[in-house]
């Protein structure tokens, strides 16, 4: 196969991924060309709102092509195109044949929580080491163990553990539970009933295989299942949906409960101990690469 790669400006994005497709490429990619520079952008919408820009400032567009001819067509075509104006060829070059498979799977390695916790594909042996570990390969749905916000809510979980199983048979809800994660590793230290929601469909699919797969019990669901109160609600979501959930998570927790955010930003702990201060008063108890873990105790 033959990849050609073009440096594109923002707004030429979507008509130049386009106008490969419609050239036979076999697969259209875009990524930041400013990725792990001072220029990388965050590119995400919260939830039921619009990124704020739909395409980073540039991007690298690969296209794969099954053979040289055809990917120099392309290449030729769309230089004299009005669209590909402040567009550049980066490179046109043969993409030696692959075990895709073996090498998708080889970027996939087991994910260390803690030292005795793992998230281990099932493609992979269990660490020794390892006396809890979750099955779990990526997927459709957010949770796979390996972003920041993701583990350091692990990690709480894992300390609650450590701490004389405090989550053994505590009821929990994972709200917004992506590929079920929280709830799974949750149900894993013994907590029950265990609820995870979320509003995408597939999420919801993909806790309940998840679940059954790691052999624990637990609800997934729209949140319409929620029960009146939990002892551990767990919230990995984003600075602006969570300020917006504020009083729903909140009344969710019980008495002497806790109350676990993830999904924020360094700079956005104070937005979030303000929206919530009417109910907990939220503290920061860990951090990973920018992000913070926010948690209360409800009196
Ligand atoms: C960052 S992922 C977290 C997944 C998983 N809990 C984890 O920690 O890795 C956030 C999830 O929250 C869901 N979500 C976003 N807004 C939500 C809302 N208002 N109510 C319920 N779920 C929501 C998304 O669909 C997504 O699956």
């Amino acid at each position: 196969m033959f990849a050609l790669t073009i440096l594109c400006p923002q707004d030429n994005v979507d008509i130049v991924s386009e106008a490969l497709e419609a050239l036979d490429a076999l697969s259209v990619s875009v990524e930041d060309a400013d990725a792990q520079t001072a220029d990388e952008q965050a590119l995400f919408g919260e939830p039921g709102m619009e990124p704020e820009r739909l395409a980073w400032n540039r991007s690298v567009i690969s296209a794969l092509f099954p053979d040289q001819q055809k990917a120099h067509q392309a290449q030729q075509i769309l230089a004299v195109q009005d669209f590909y104006a402040g567009c550049q060829l980066q490179s046109l070059q043969e993409v030696p044949d692959q075990d895709w498979v073996t090498l998708t799977q080889s970027q996939f390695a087991a994910v260390e929580i803690t030292p005795e916790f793992w998230i281990v594909p099932s493609w992979h042996d269990i660490p020794a080491q390892a006396k809890v570990s979750i099955e779990l390969d990526p997927g459709m749905a957010f949770g796979t163990g390996t972003h920041p916000t993701t583990r350091m809510c692990l990690r709480w979980l894992a300390q609650q553990n450590q701490a004389q199983h405090t989550l053994r048979n505590q009821s929990v809800l994972d709200y917004g539970c992506g590929s079920g994660i929280l709830a799974i590793a949750a149900a894993k230290f013994g907590a029950a009933p265990v609820d995870a929601v979320d509003i995408d469909e597939a999420a919801i699919a993909a806790t309940a295989n998840n679940a059954e797969k790691n052999q624990v019990a637990l609800r997934s669901g729209m949140p319409d299942i929620i029960a009146d109160t939990y002892q551990v609600v767990l919230a990995n979501i984003l600075a602006n949906p969570l300020q917006v959930l504020a009083p729903l998570l909140c009344n969710h927790v019980a008495a002497g409960g806790h109350l676990v955010l993830a999904g924020i930003l360094e700079r956005q702990a104070d937005l979030l101990k303000t929206a919530y201060a009417p109910w907990v008063q939220l503290e920061v108890t860990d951090s990973e690469d920018g992000w913070i873990l926010m948690t209360a105790k409800k009196a």
